[in-house]
């Protein structure tokens, strides 16, 4: 065969949009969780790019196979970063020759429907499209006793508005700018985060020991308080600008969660407009107190801030 111009420098593959939905039975009181679950896996699988060699490749489909398989058998399938954890691990010890695994587990919205103000045992509802996101990667490339994990938890498409406590003034003007200062605006965005989970150092990583490492961190605990975080700073704050919001709603999360060594948001500006009624003859805020009382909401475009905040070492 002549010369091939070009090497593999990278190669990794797997699974994505595993959905699986896990009932856990405890007595008359049912629990639900729903998946998409994304495998993906990296190792000595070269030749089955490179030689048409497929004696590597764990199929797709077995991978498929084991996300259902640890949906019935793990113990840790109720908590979404625990489960991929456990499949990451399972992955890289299972297979020999499979030195990474990043496995991503999307937690569908699942909350008890209140009957006469108690949750209901067995019934529950989708109350917005709010997901839970875990995102585990785990390195056995220093061999399978010496496993590194990179764990990430966050959520996403969670819708917030206020409408109040708004403001965005005094931003650099030059010949392009249009836009005016205004006291008073509306502010909503969806939520999009993303924080890294420090593993407790003197726990080593195994499959055995997840019970412990769960114990430890608490990631449930740690989700709860970061999204009643993210909204209180949300609805408080005296926003000065989305930047700013963001940056304050990240140190509020890393002085209440220890664990968490950097968080990173994404907050699209969904931008409402307020409308100009002067031809009717109203009165609609448009000046720069603001006040306006009817808005046209737009699709596009929208700003969008992110930033990273990390905690210093
Ligand atoms: O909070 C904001 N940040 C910006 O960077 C920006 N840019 C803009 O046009 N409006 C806003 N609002």
């Amino acid at each position: 065969m002549s010369e091939q111009p070009g090497f593999l420098s990278a190669a990794r593959y797997g699974k994505d949009l595993v959905k699986v939905c896990r009932v856990v039975r405890e007595d008359e009181k049912h629990h639900v969780v729903e998946y998409v679950v994304k495998v993906m896996l990296e190792g000595d699988i070269e030749t089955s790019y490179t030689k048409a060699d497929n004696a590597s490749v764990v199929a797709t489909d077995t991978m498929k196979n084991t996300v259902n398989v640890f949906a019935k058998t793990s113990r840790h399938v109720l908590d979404p970063t625990l489960f991929a954890l456990h499949l990451a691990l399972h992955f890289v010890t299972k297979y020999a020759h499979i030195h990474k695994a990043f496995i991503d587990v999307t937690s569908l919205r699942w909350s008890r429907i209140e009957v006469n103000g108690q949750p209901h045992k067995w019934s529950f509802v989708r109350d917005g499209d709010e997901k839970q996101t875990s995102e585990v990667a785990v390195d056995a490339t220093a061999g399978k006793d010496h496993l590194k994990a990179s764990v990430k938890a966050g959520l996403k498409d969670l819708l917030v508005l206020k409408t109040g406590g708004s403001a965005f003034e005094k931003f650099h003007r030059d010949e392009f700018t249009t836009l005016a200062e205004v006291k008073d605006r509306l502010f909503s965005t969806m939520v999009a985060l993303s924080y890294t989970v420090d593993l407790p150092p003197n726990v080593s990583l195994s499959i055995d020991n997840l019970p412990e490492i769960g114990k430890d961190i608490g990631f449930t605990k740690i989700a709860q308080l970061v999204r009643q975080n993210t909204l209180e700073v949300f609805a408080e704050d005296e926003s000065a600008s989305v930047q700013a919001t963001m940056y304050n709603t990240a140190q509020k999360v890393l002085s209440s969660c220890p664990a968490i060594s950097e968080i990173s948001y994404s907050y699209p500006n969904k931008h409402y407009i307020p409308v100009n009624l002067s031809a009717f003859g109203l009165e609609n805020g448009l000046g720069y107190e603001g006040g306006a009382e009817v808005f046209h909401p737009t699709a596009d475009p929208s700003g969008l801030i992110t930033a990273t905040v990390s905690r210093h070492r």
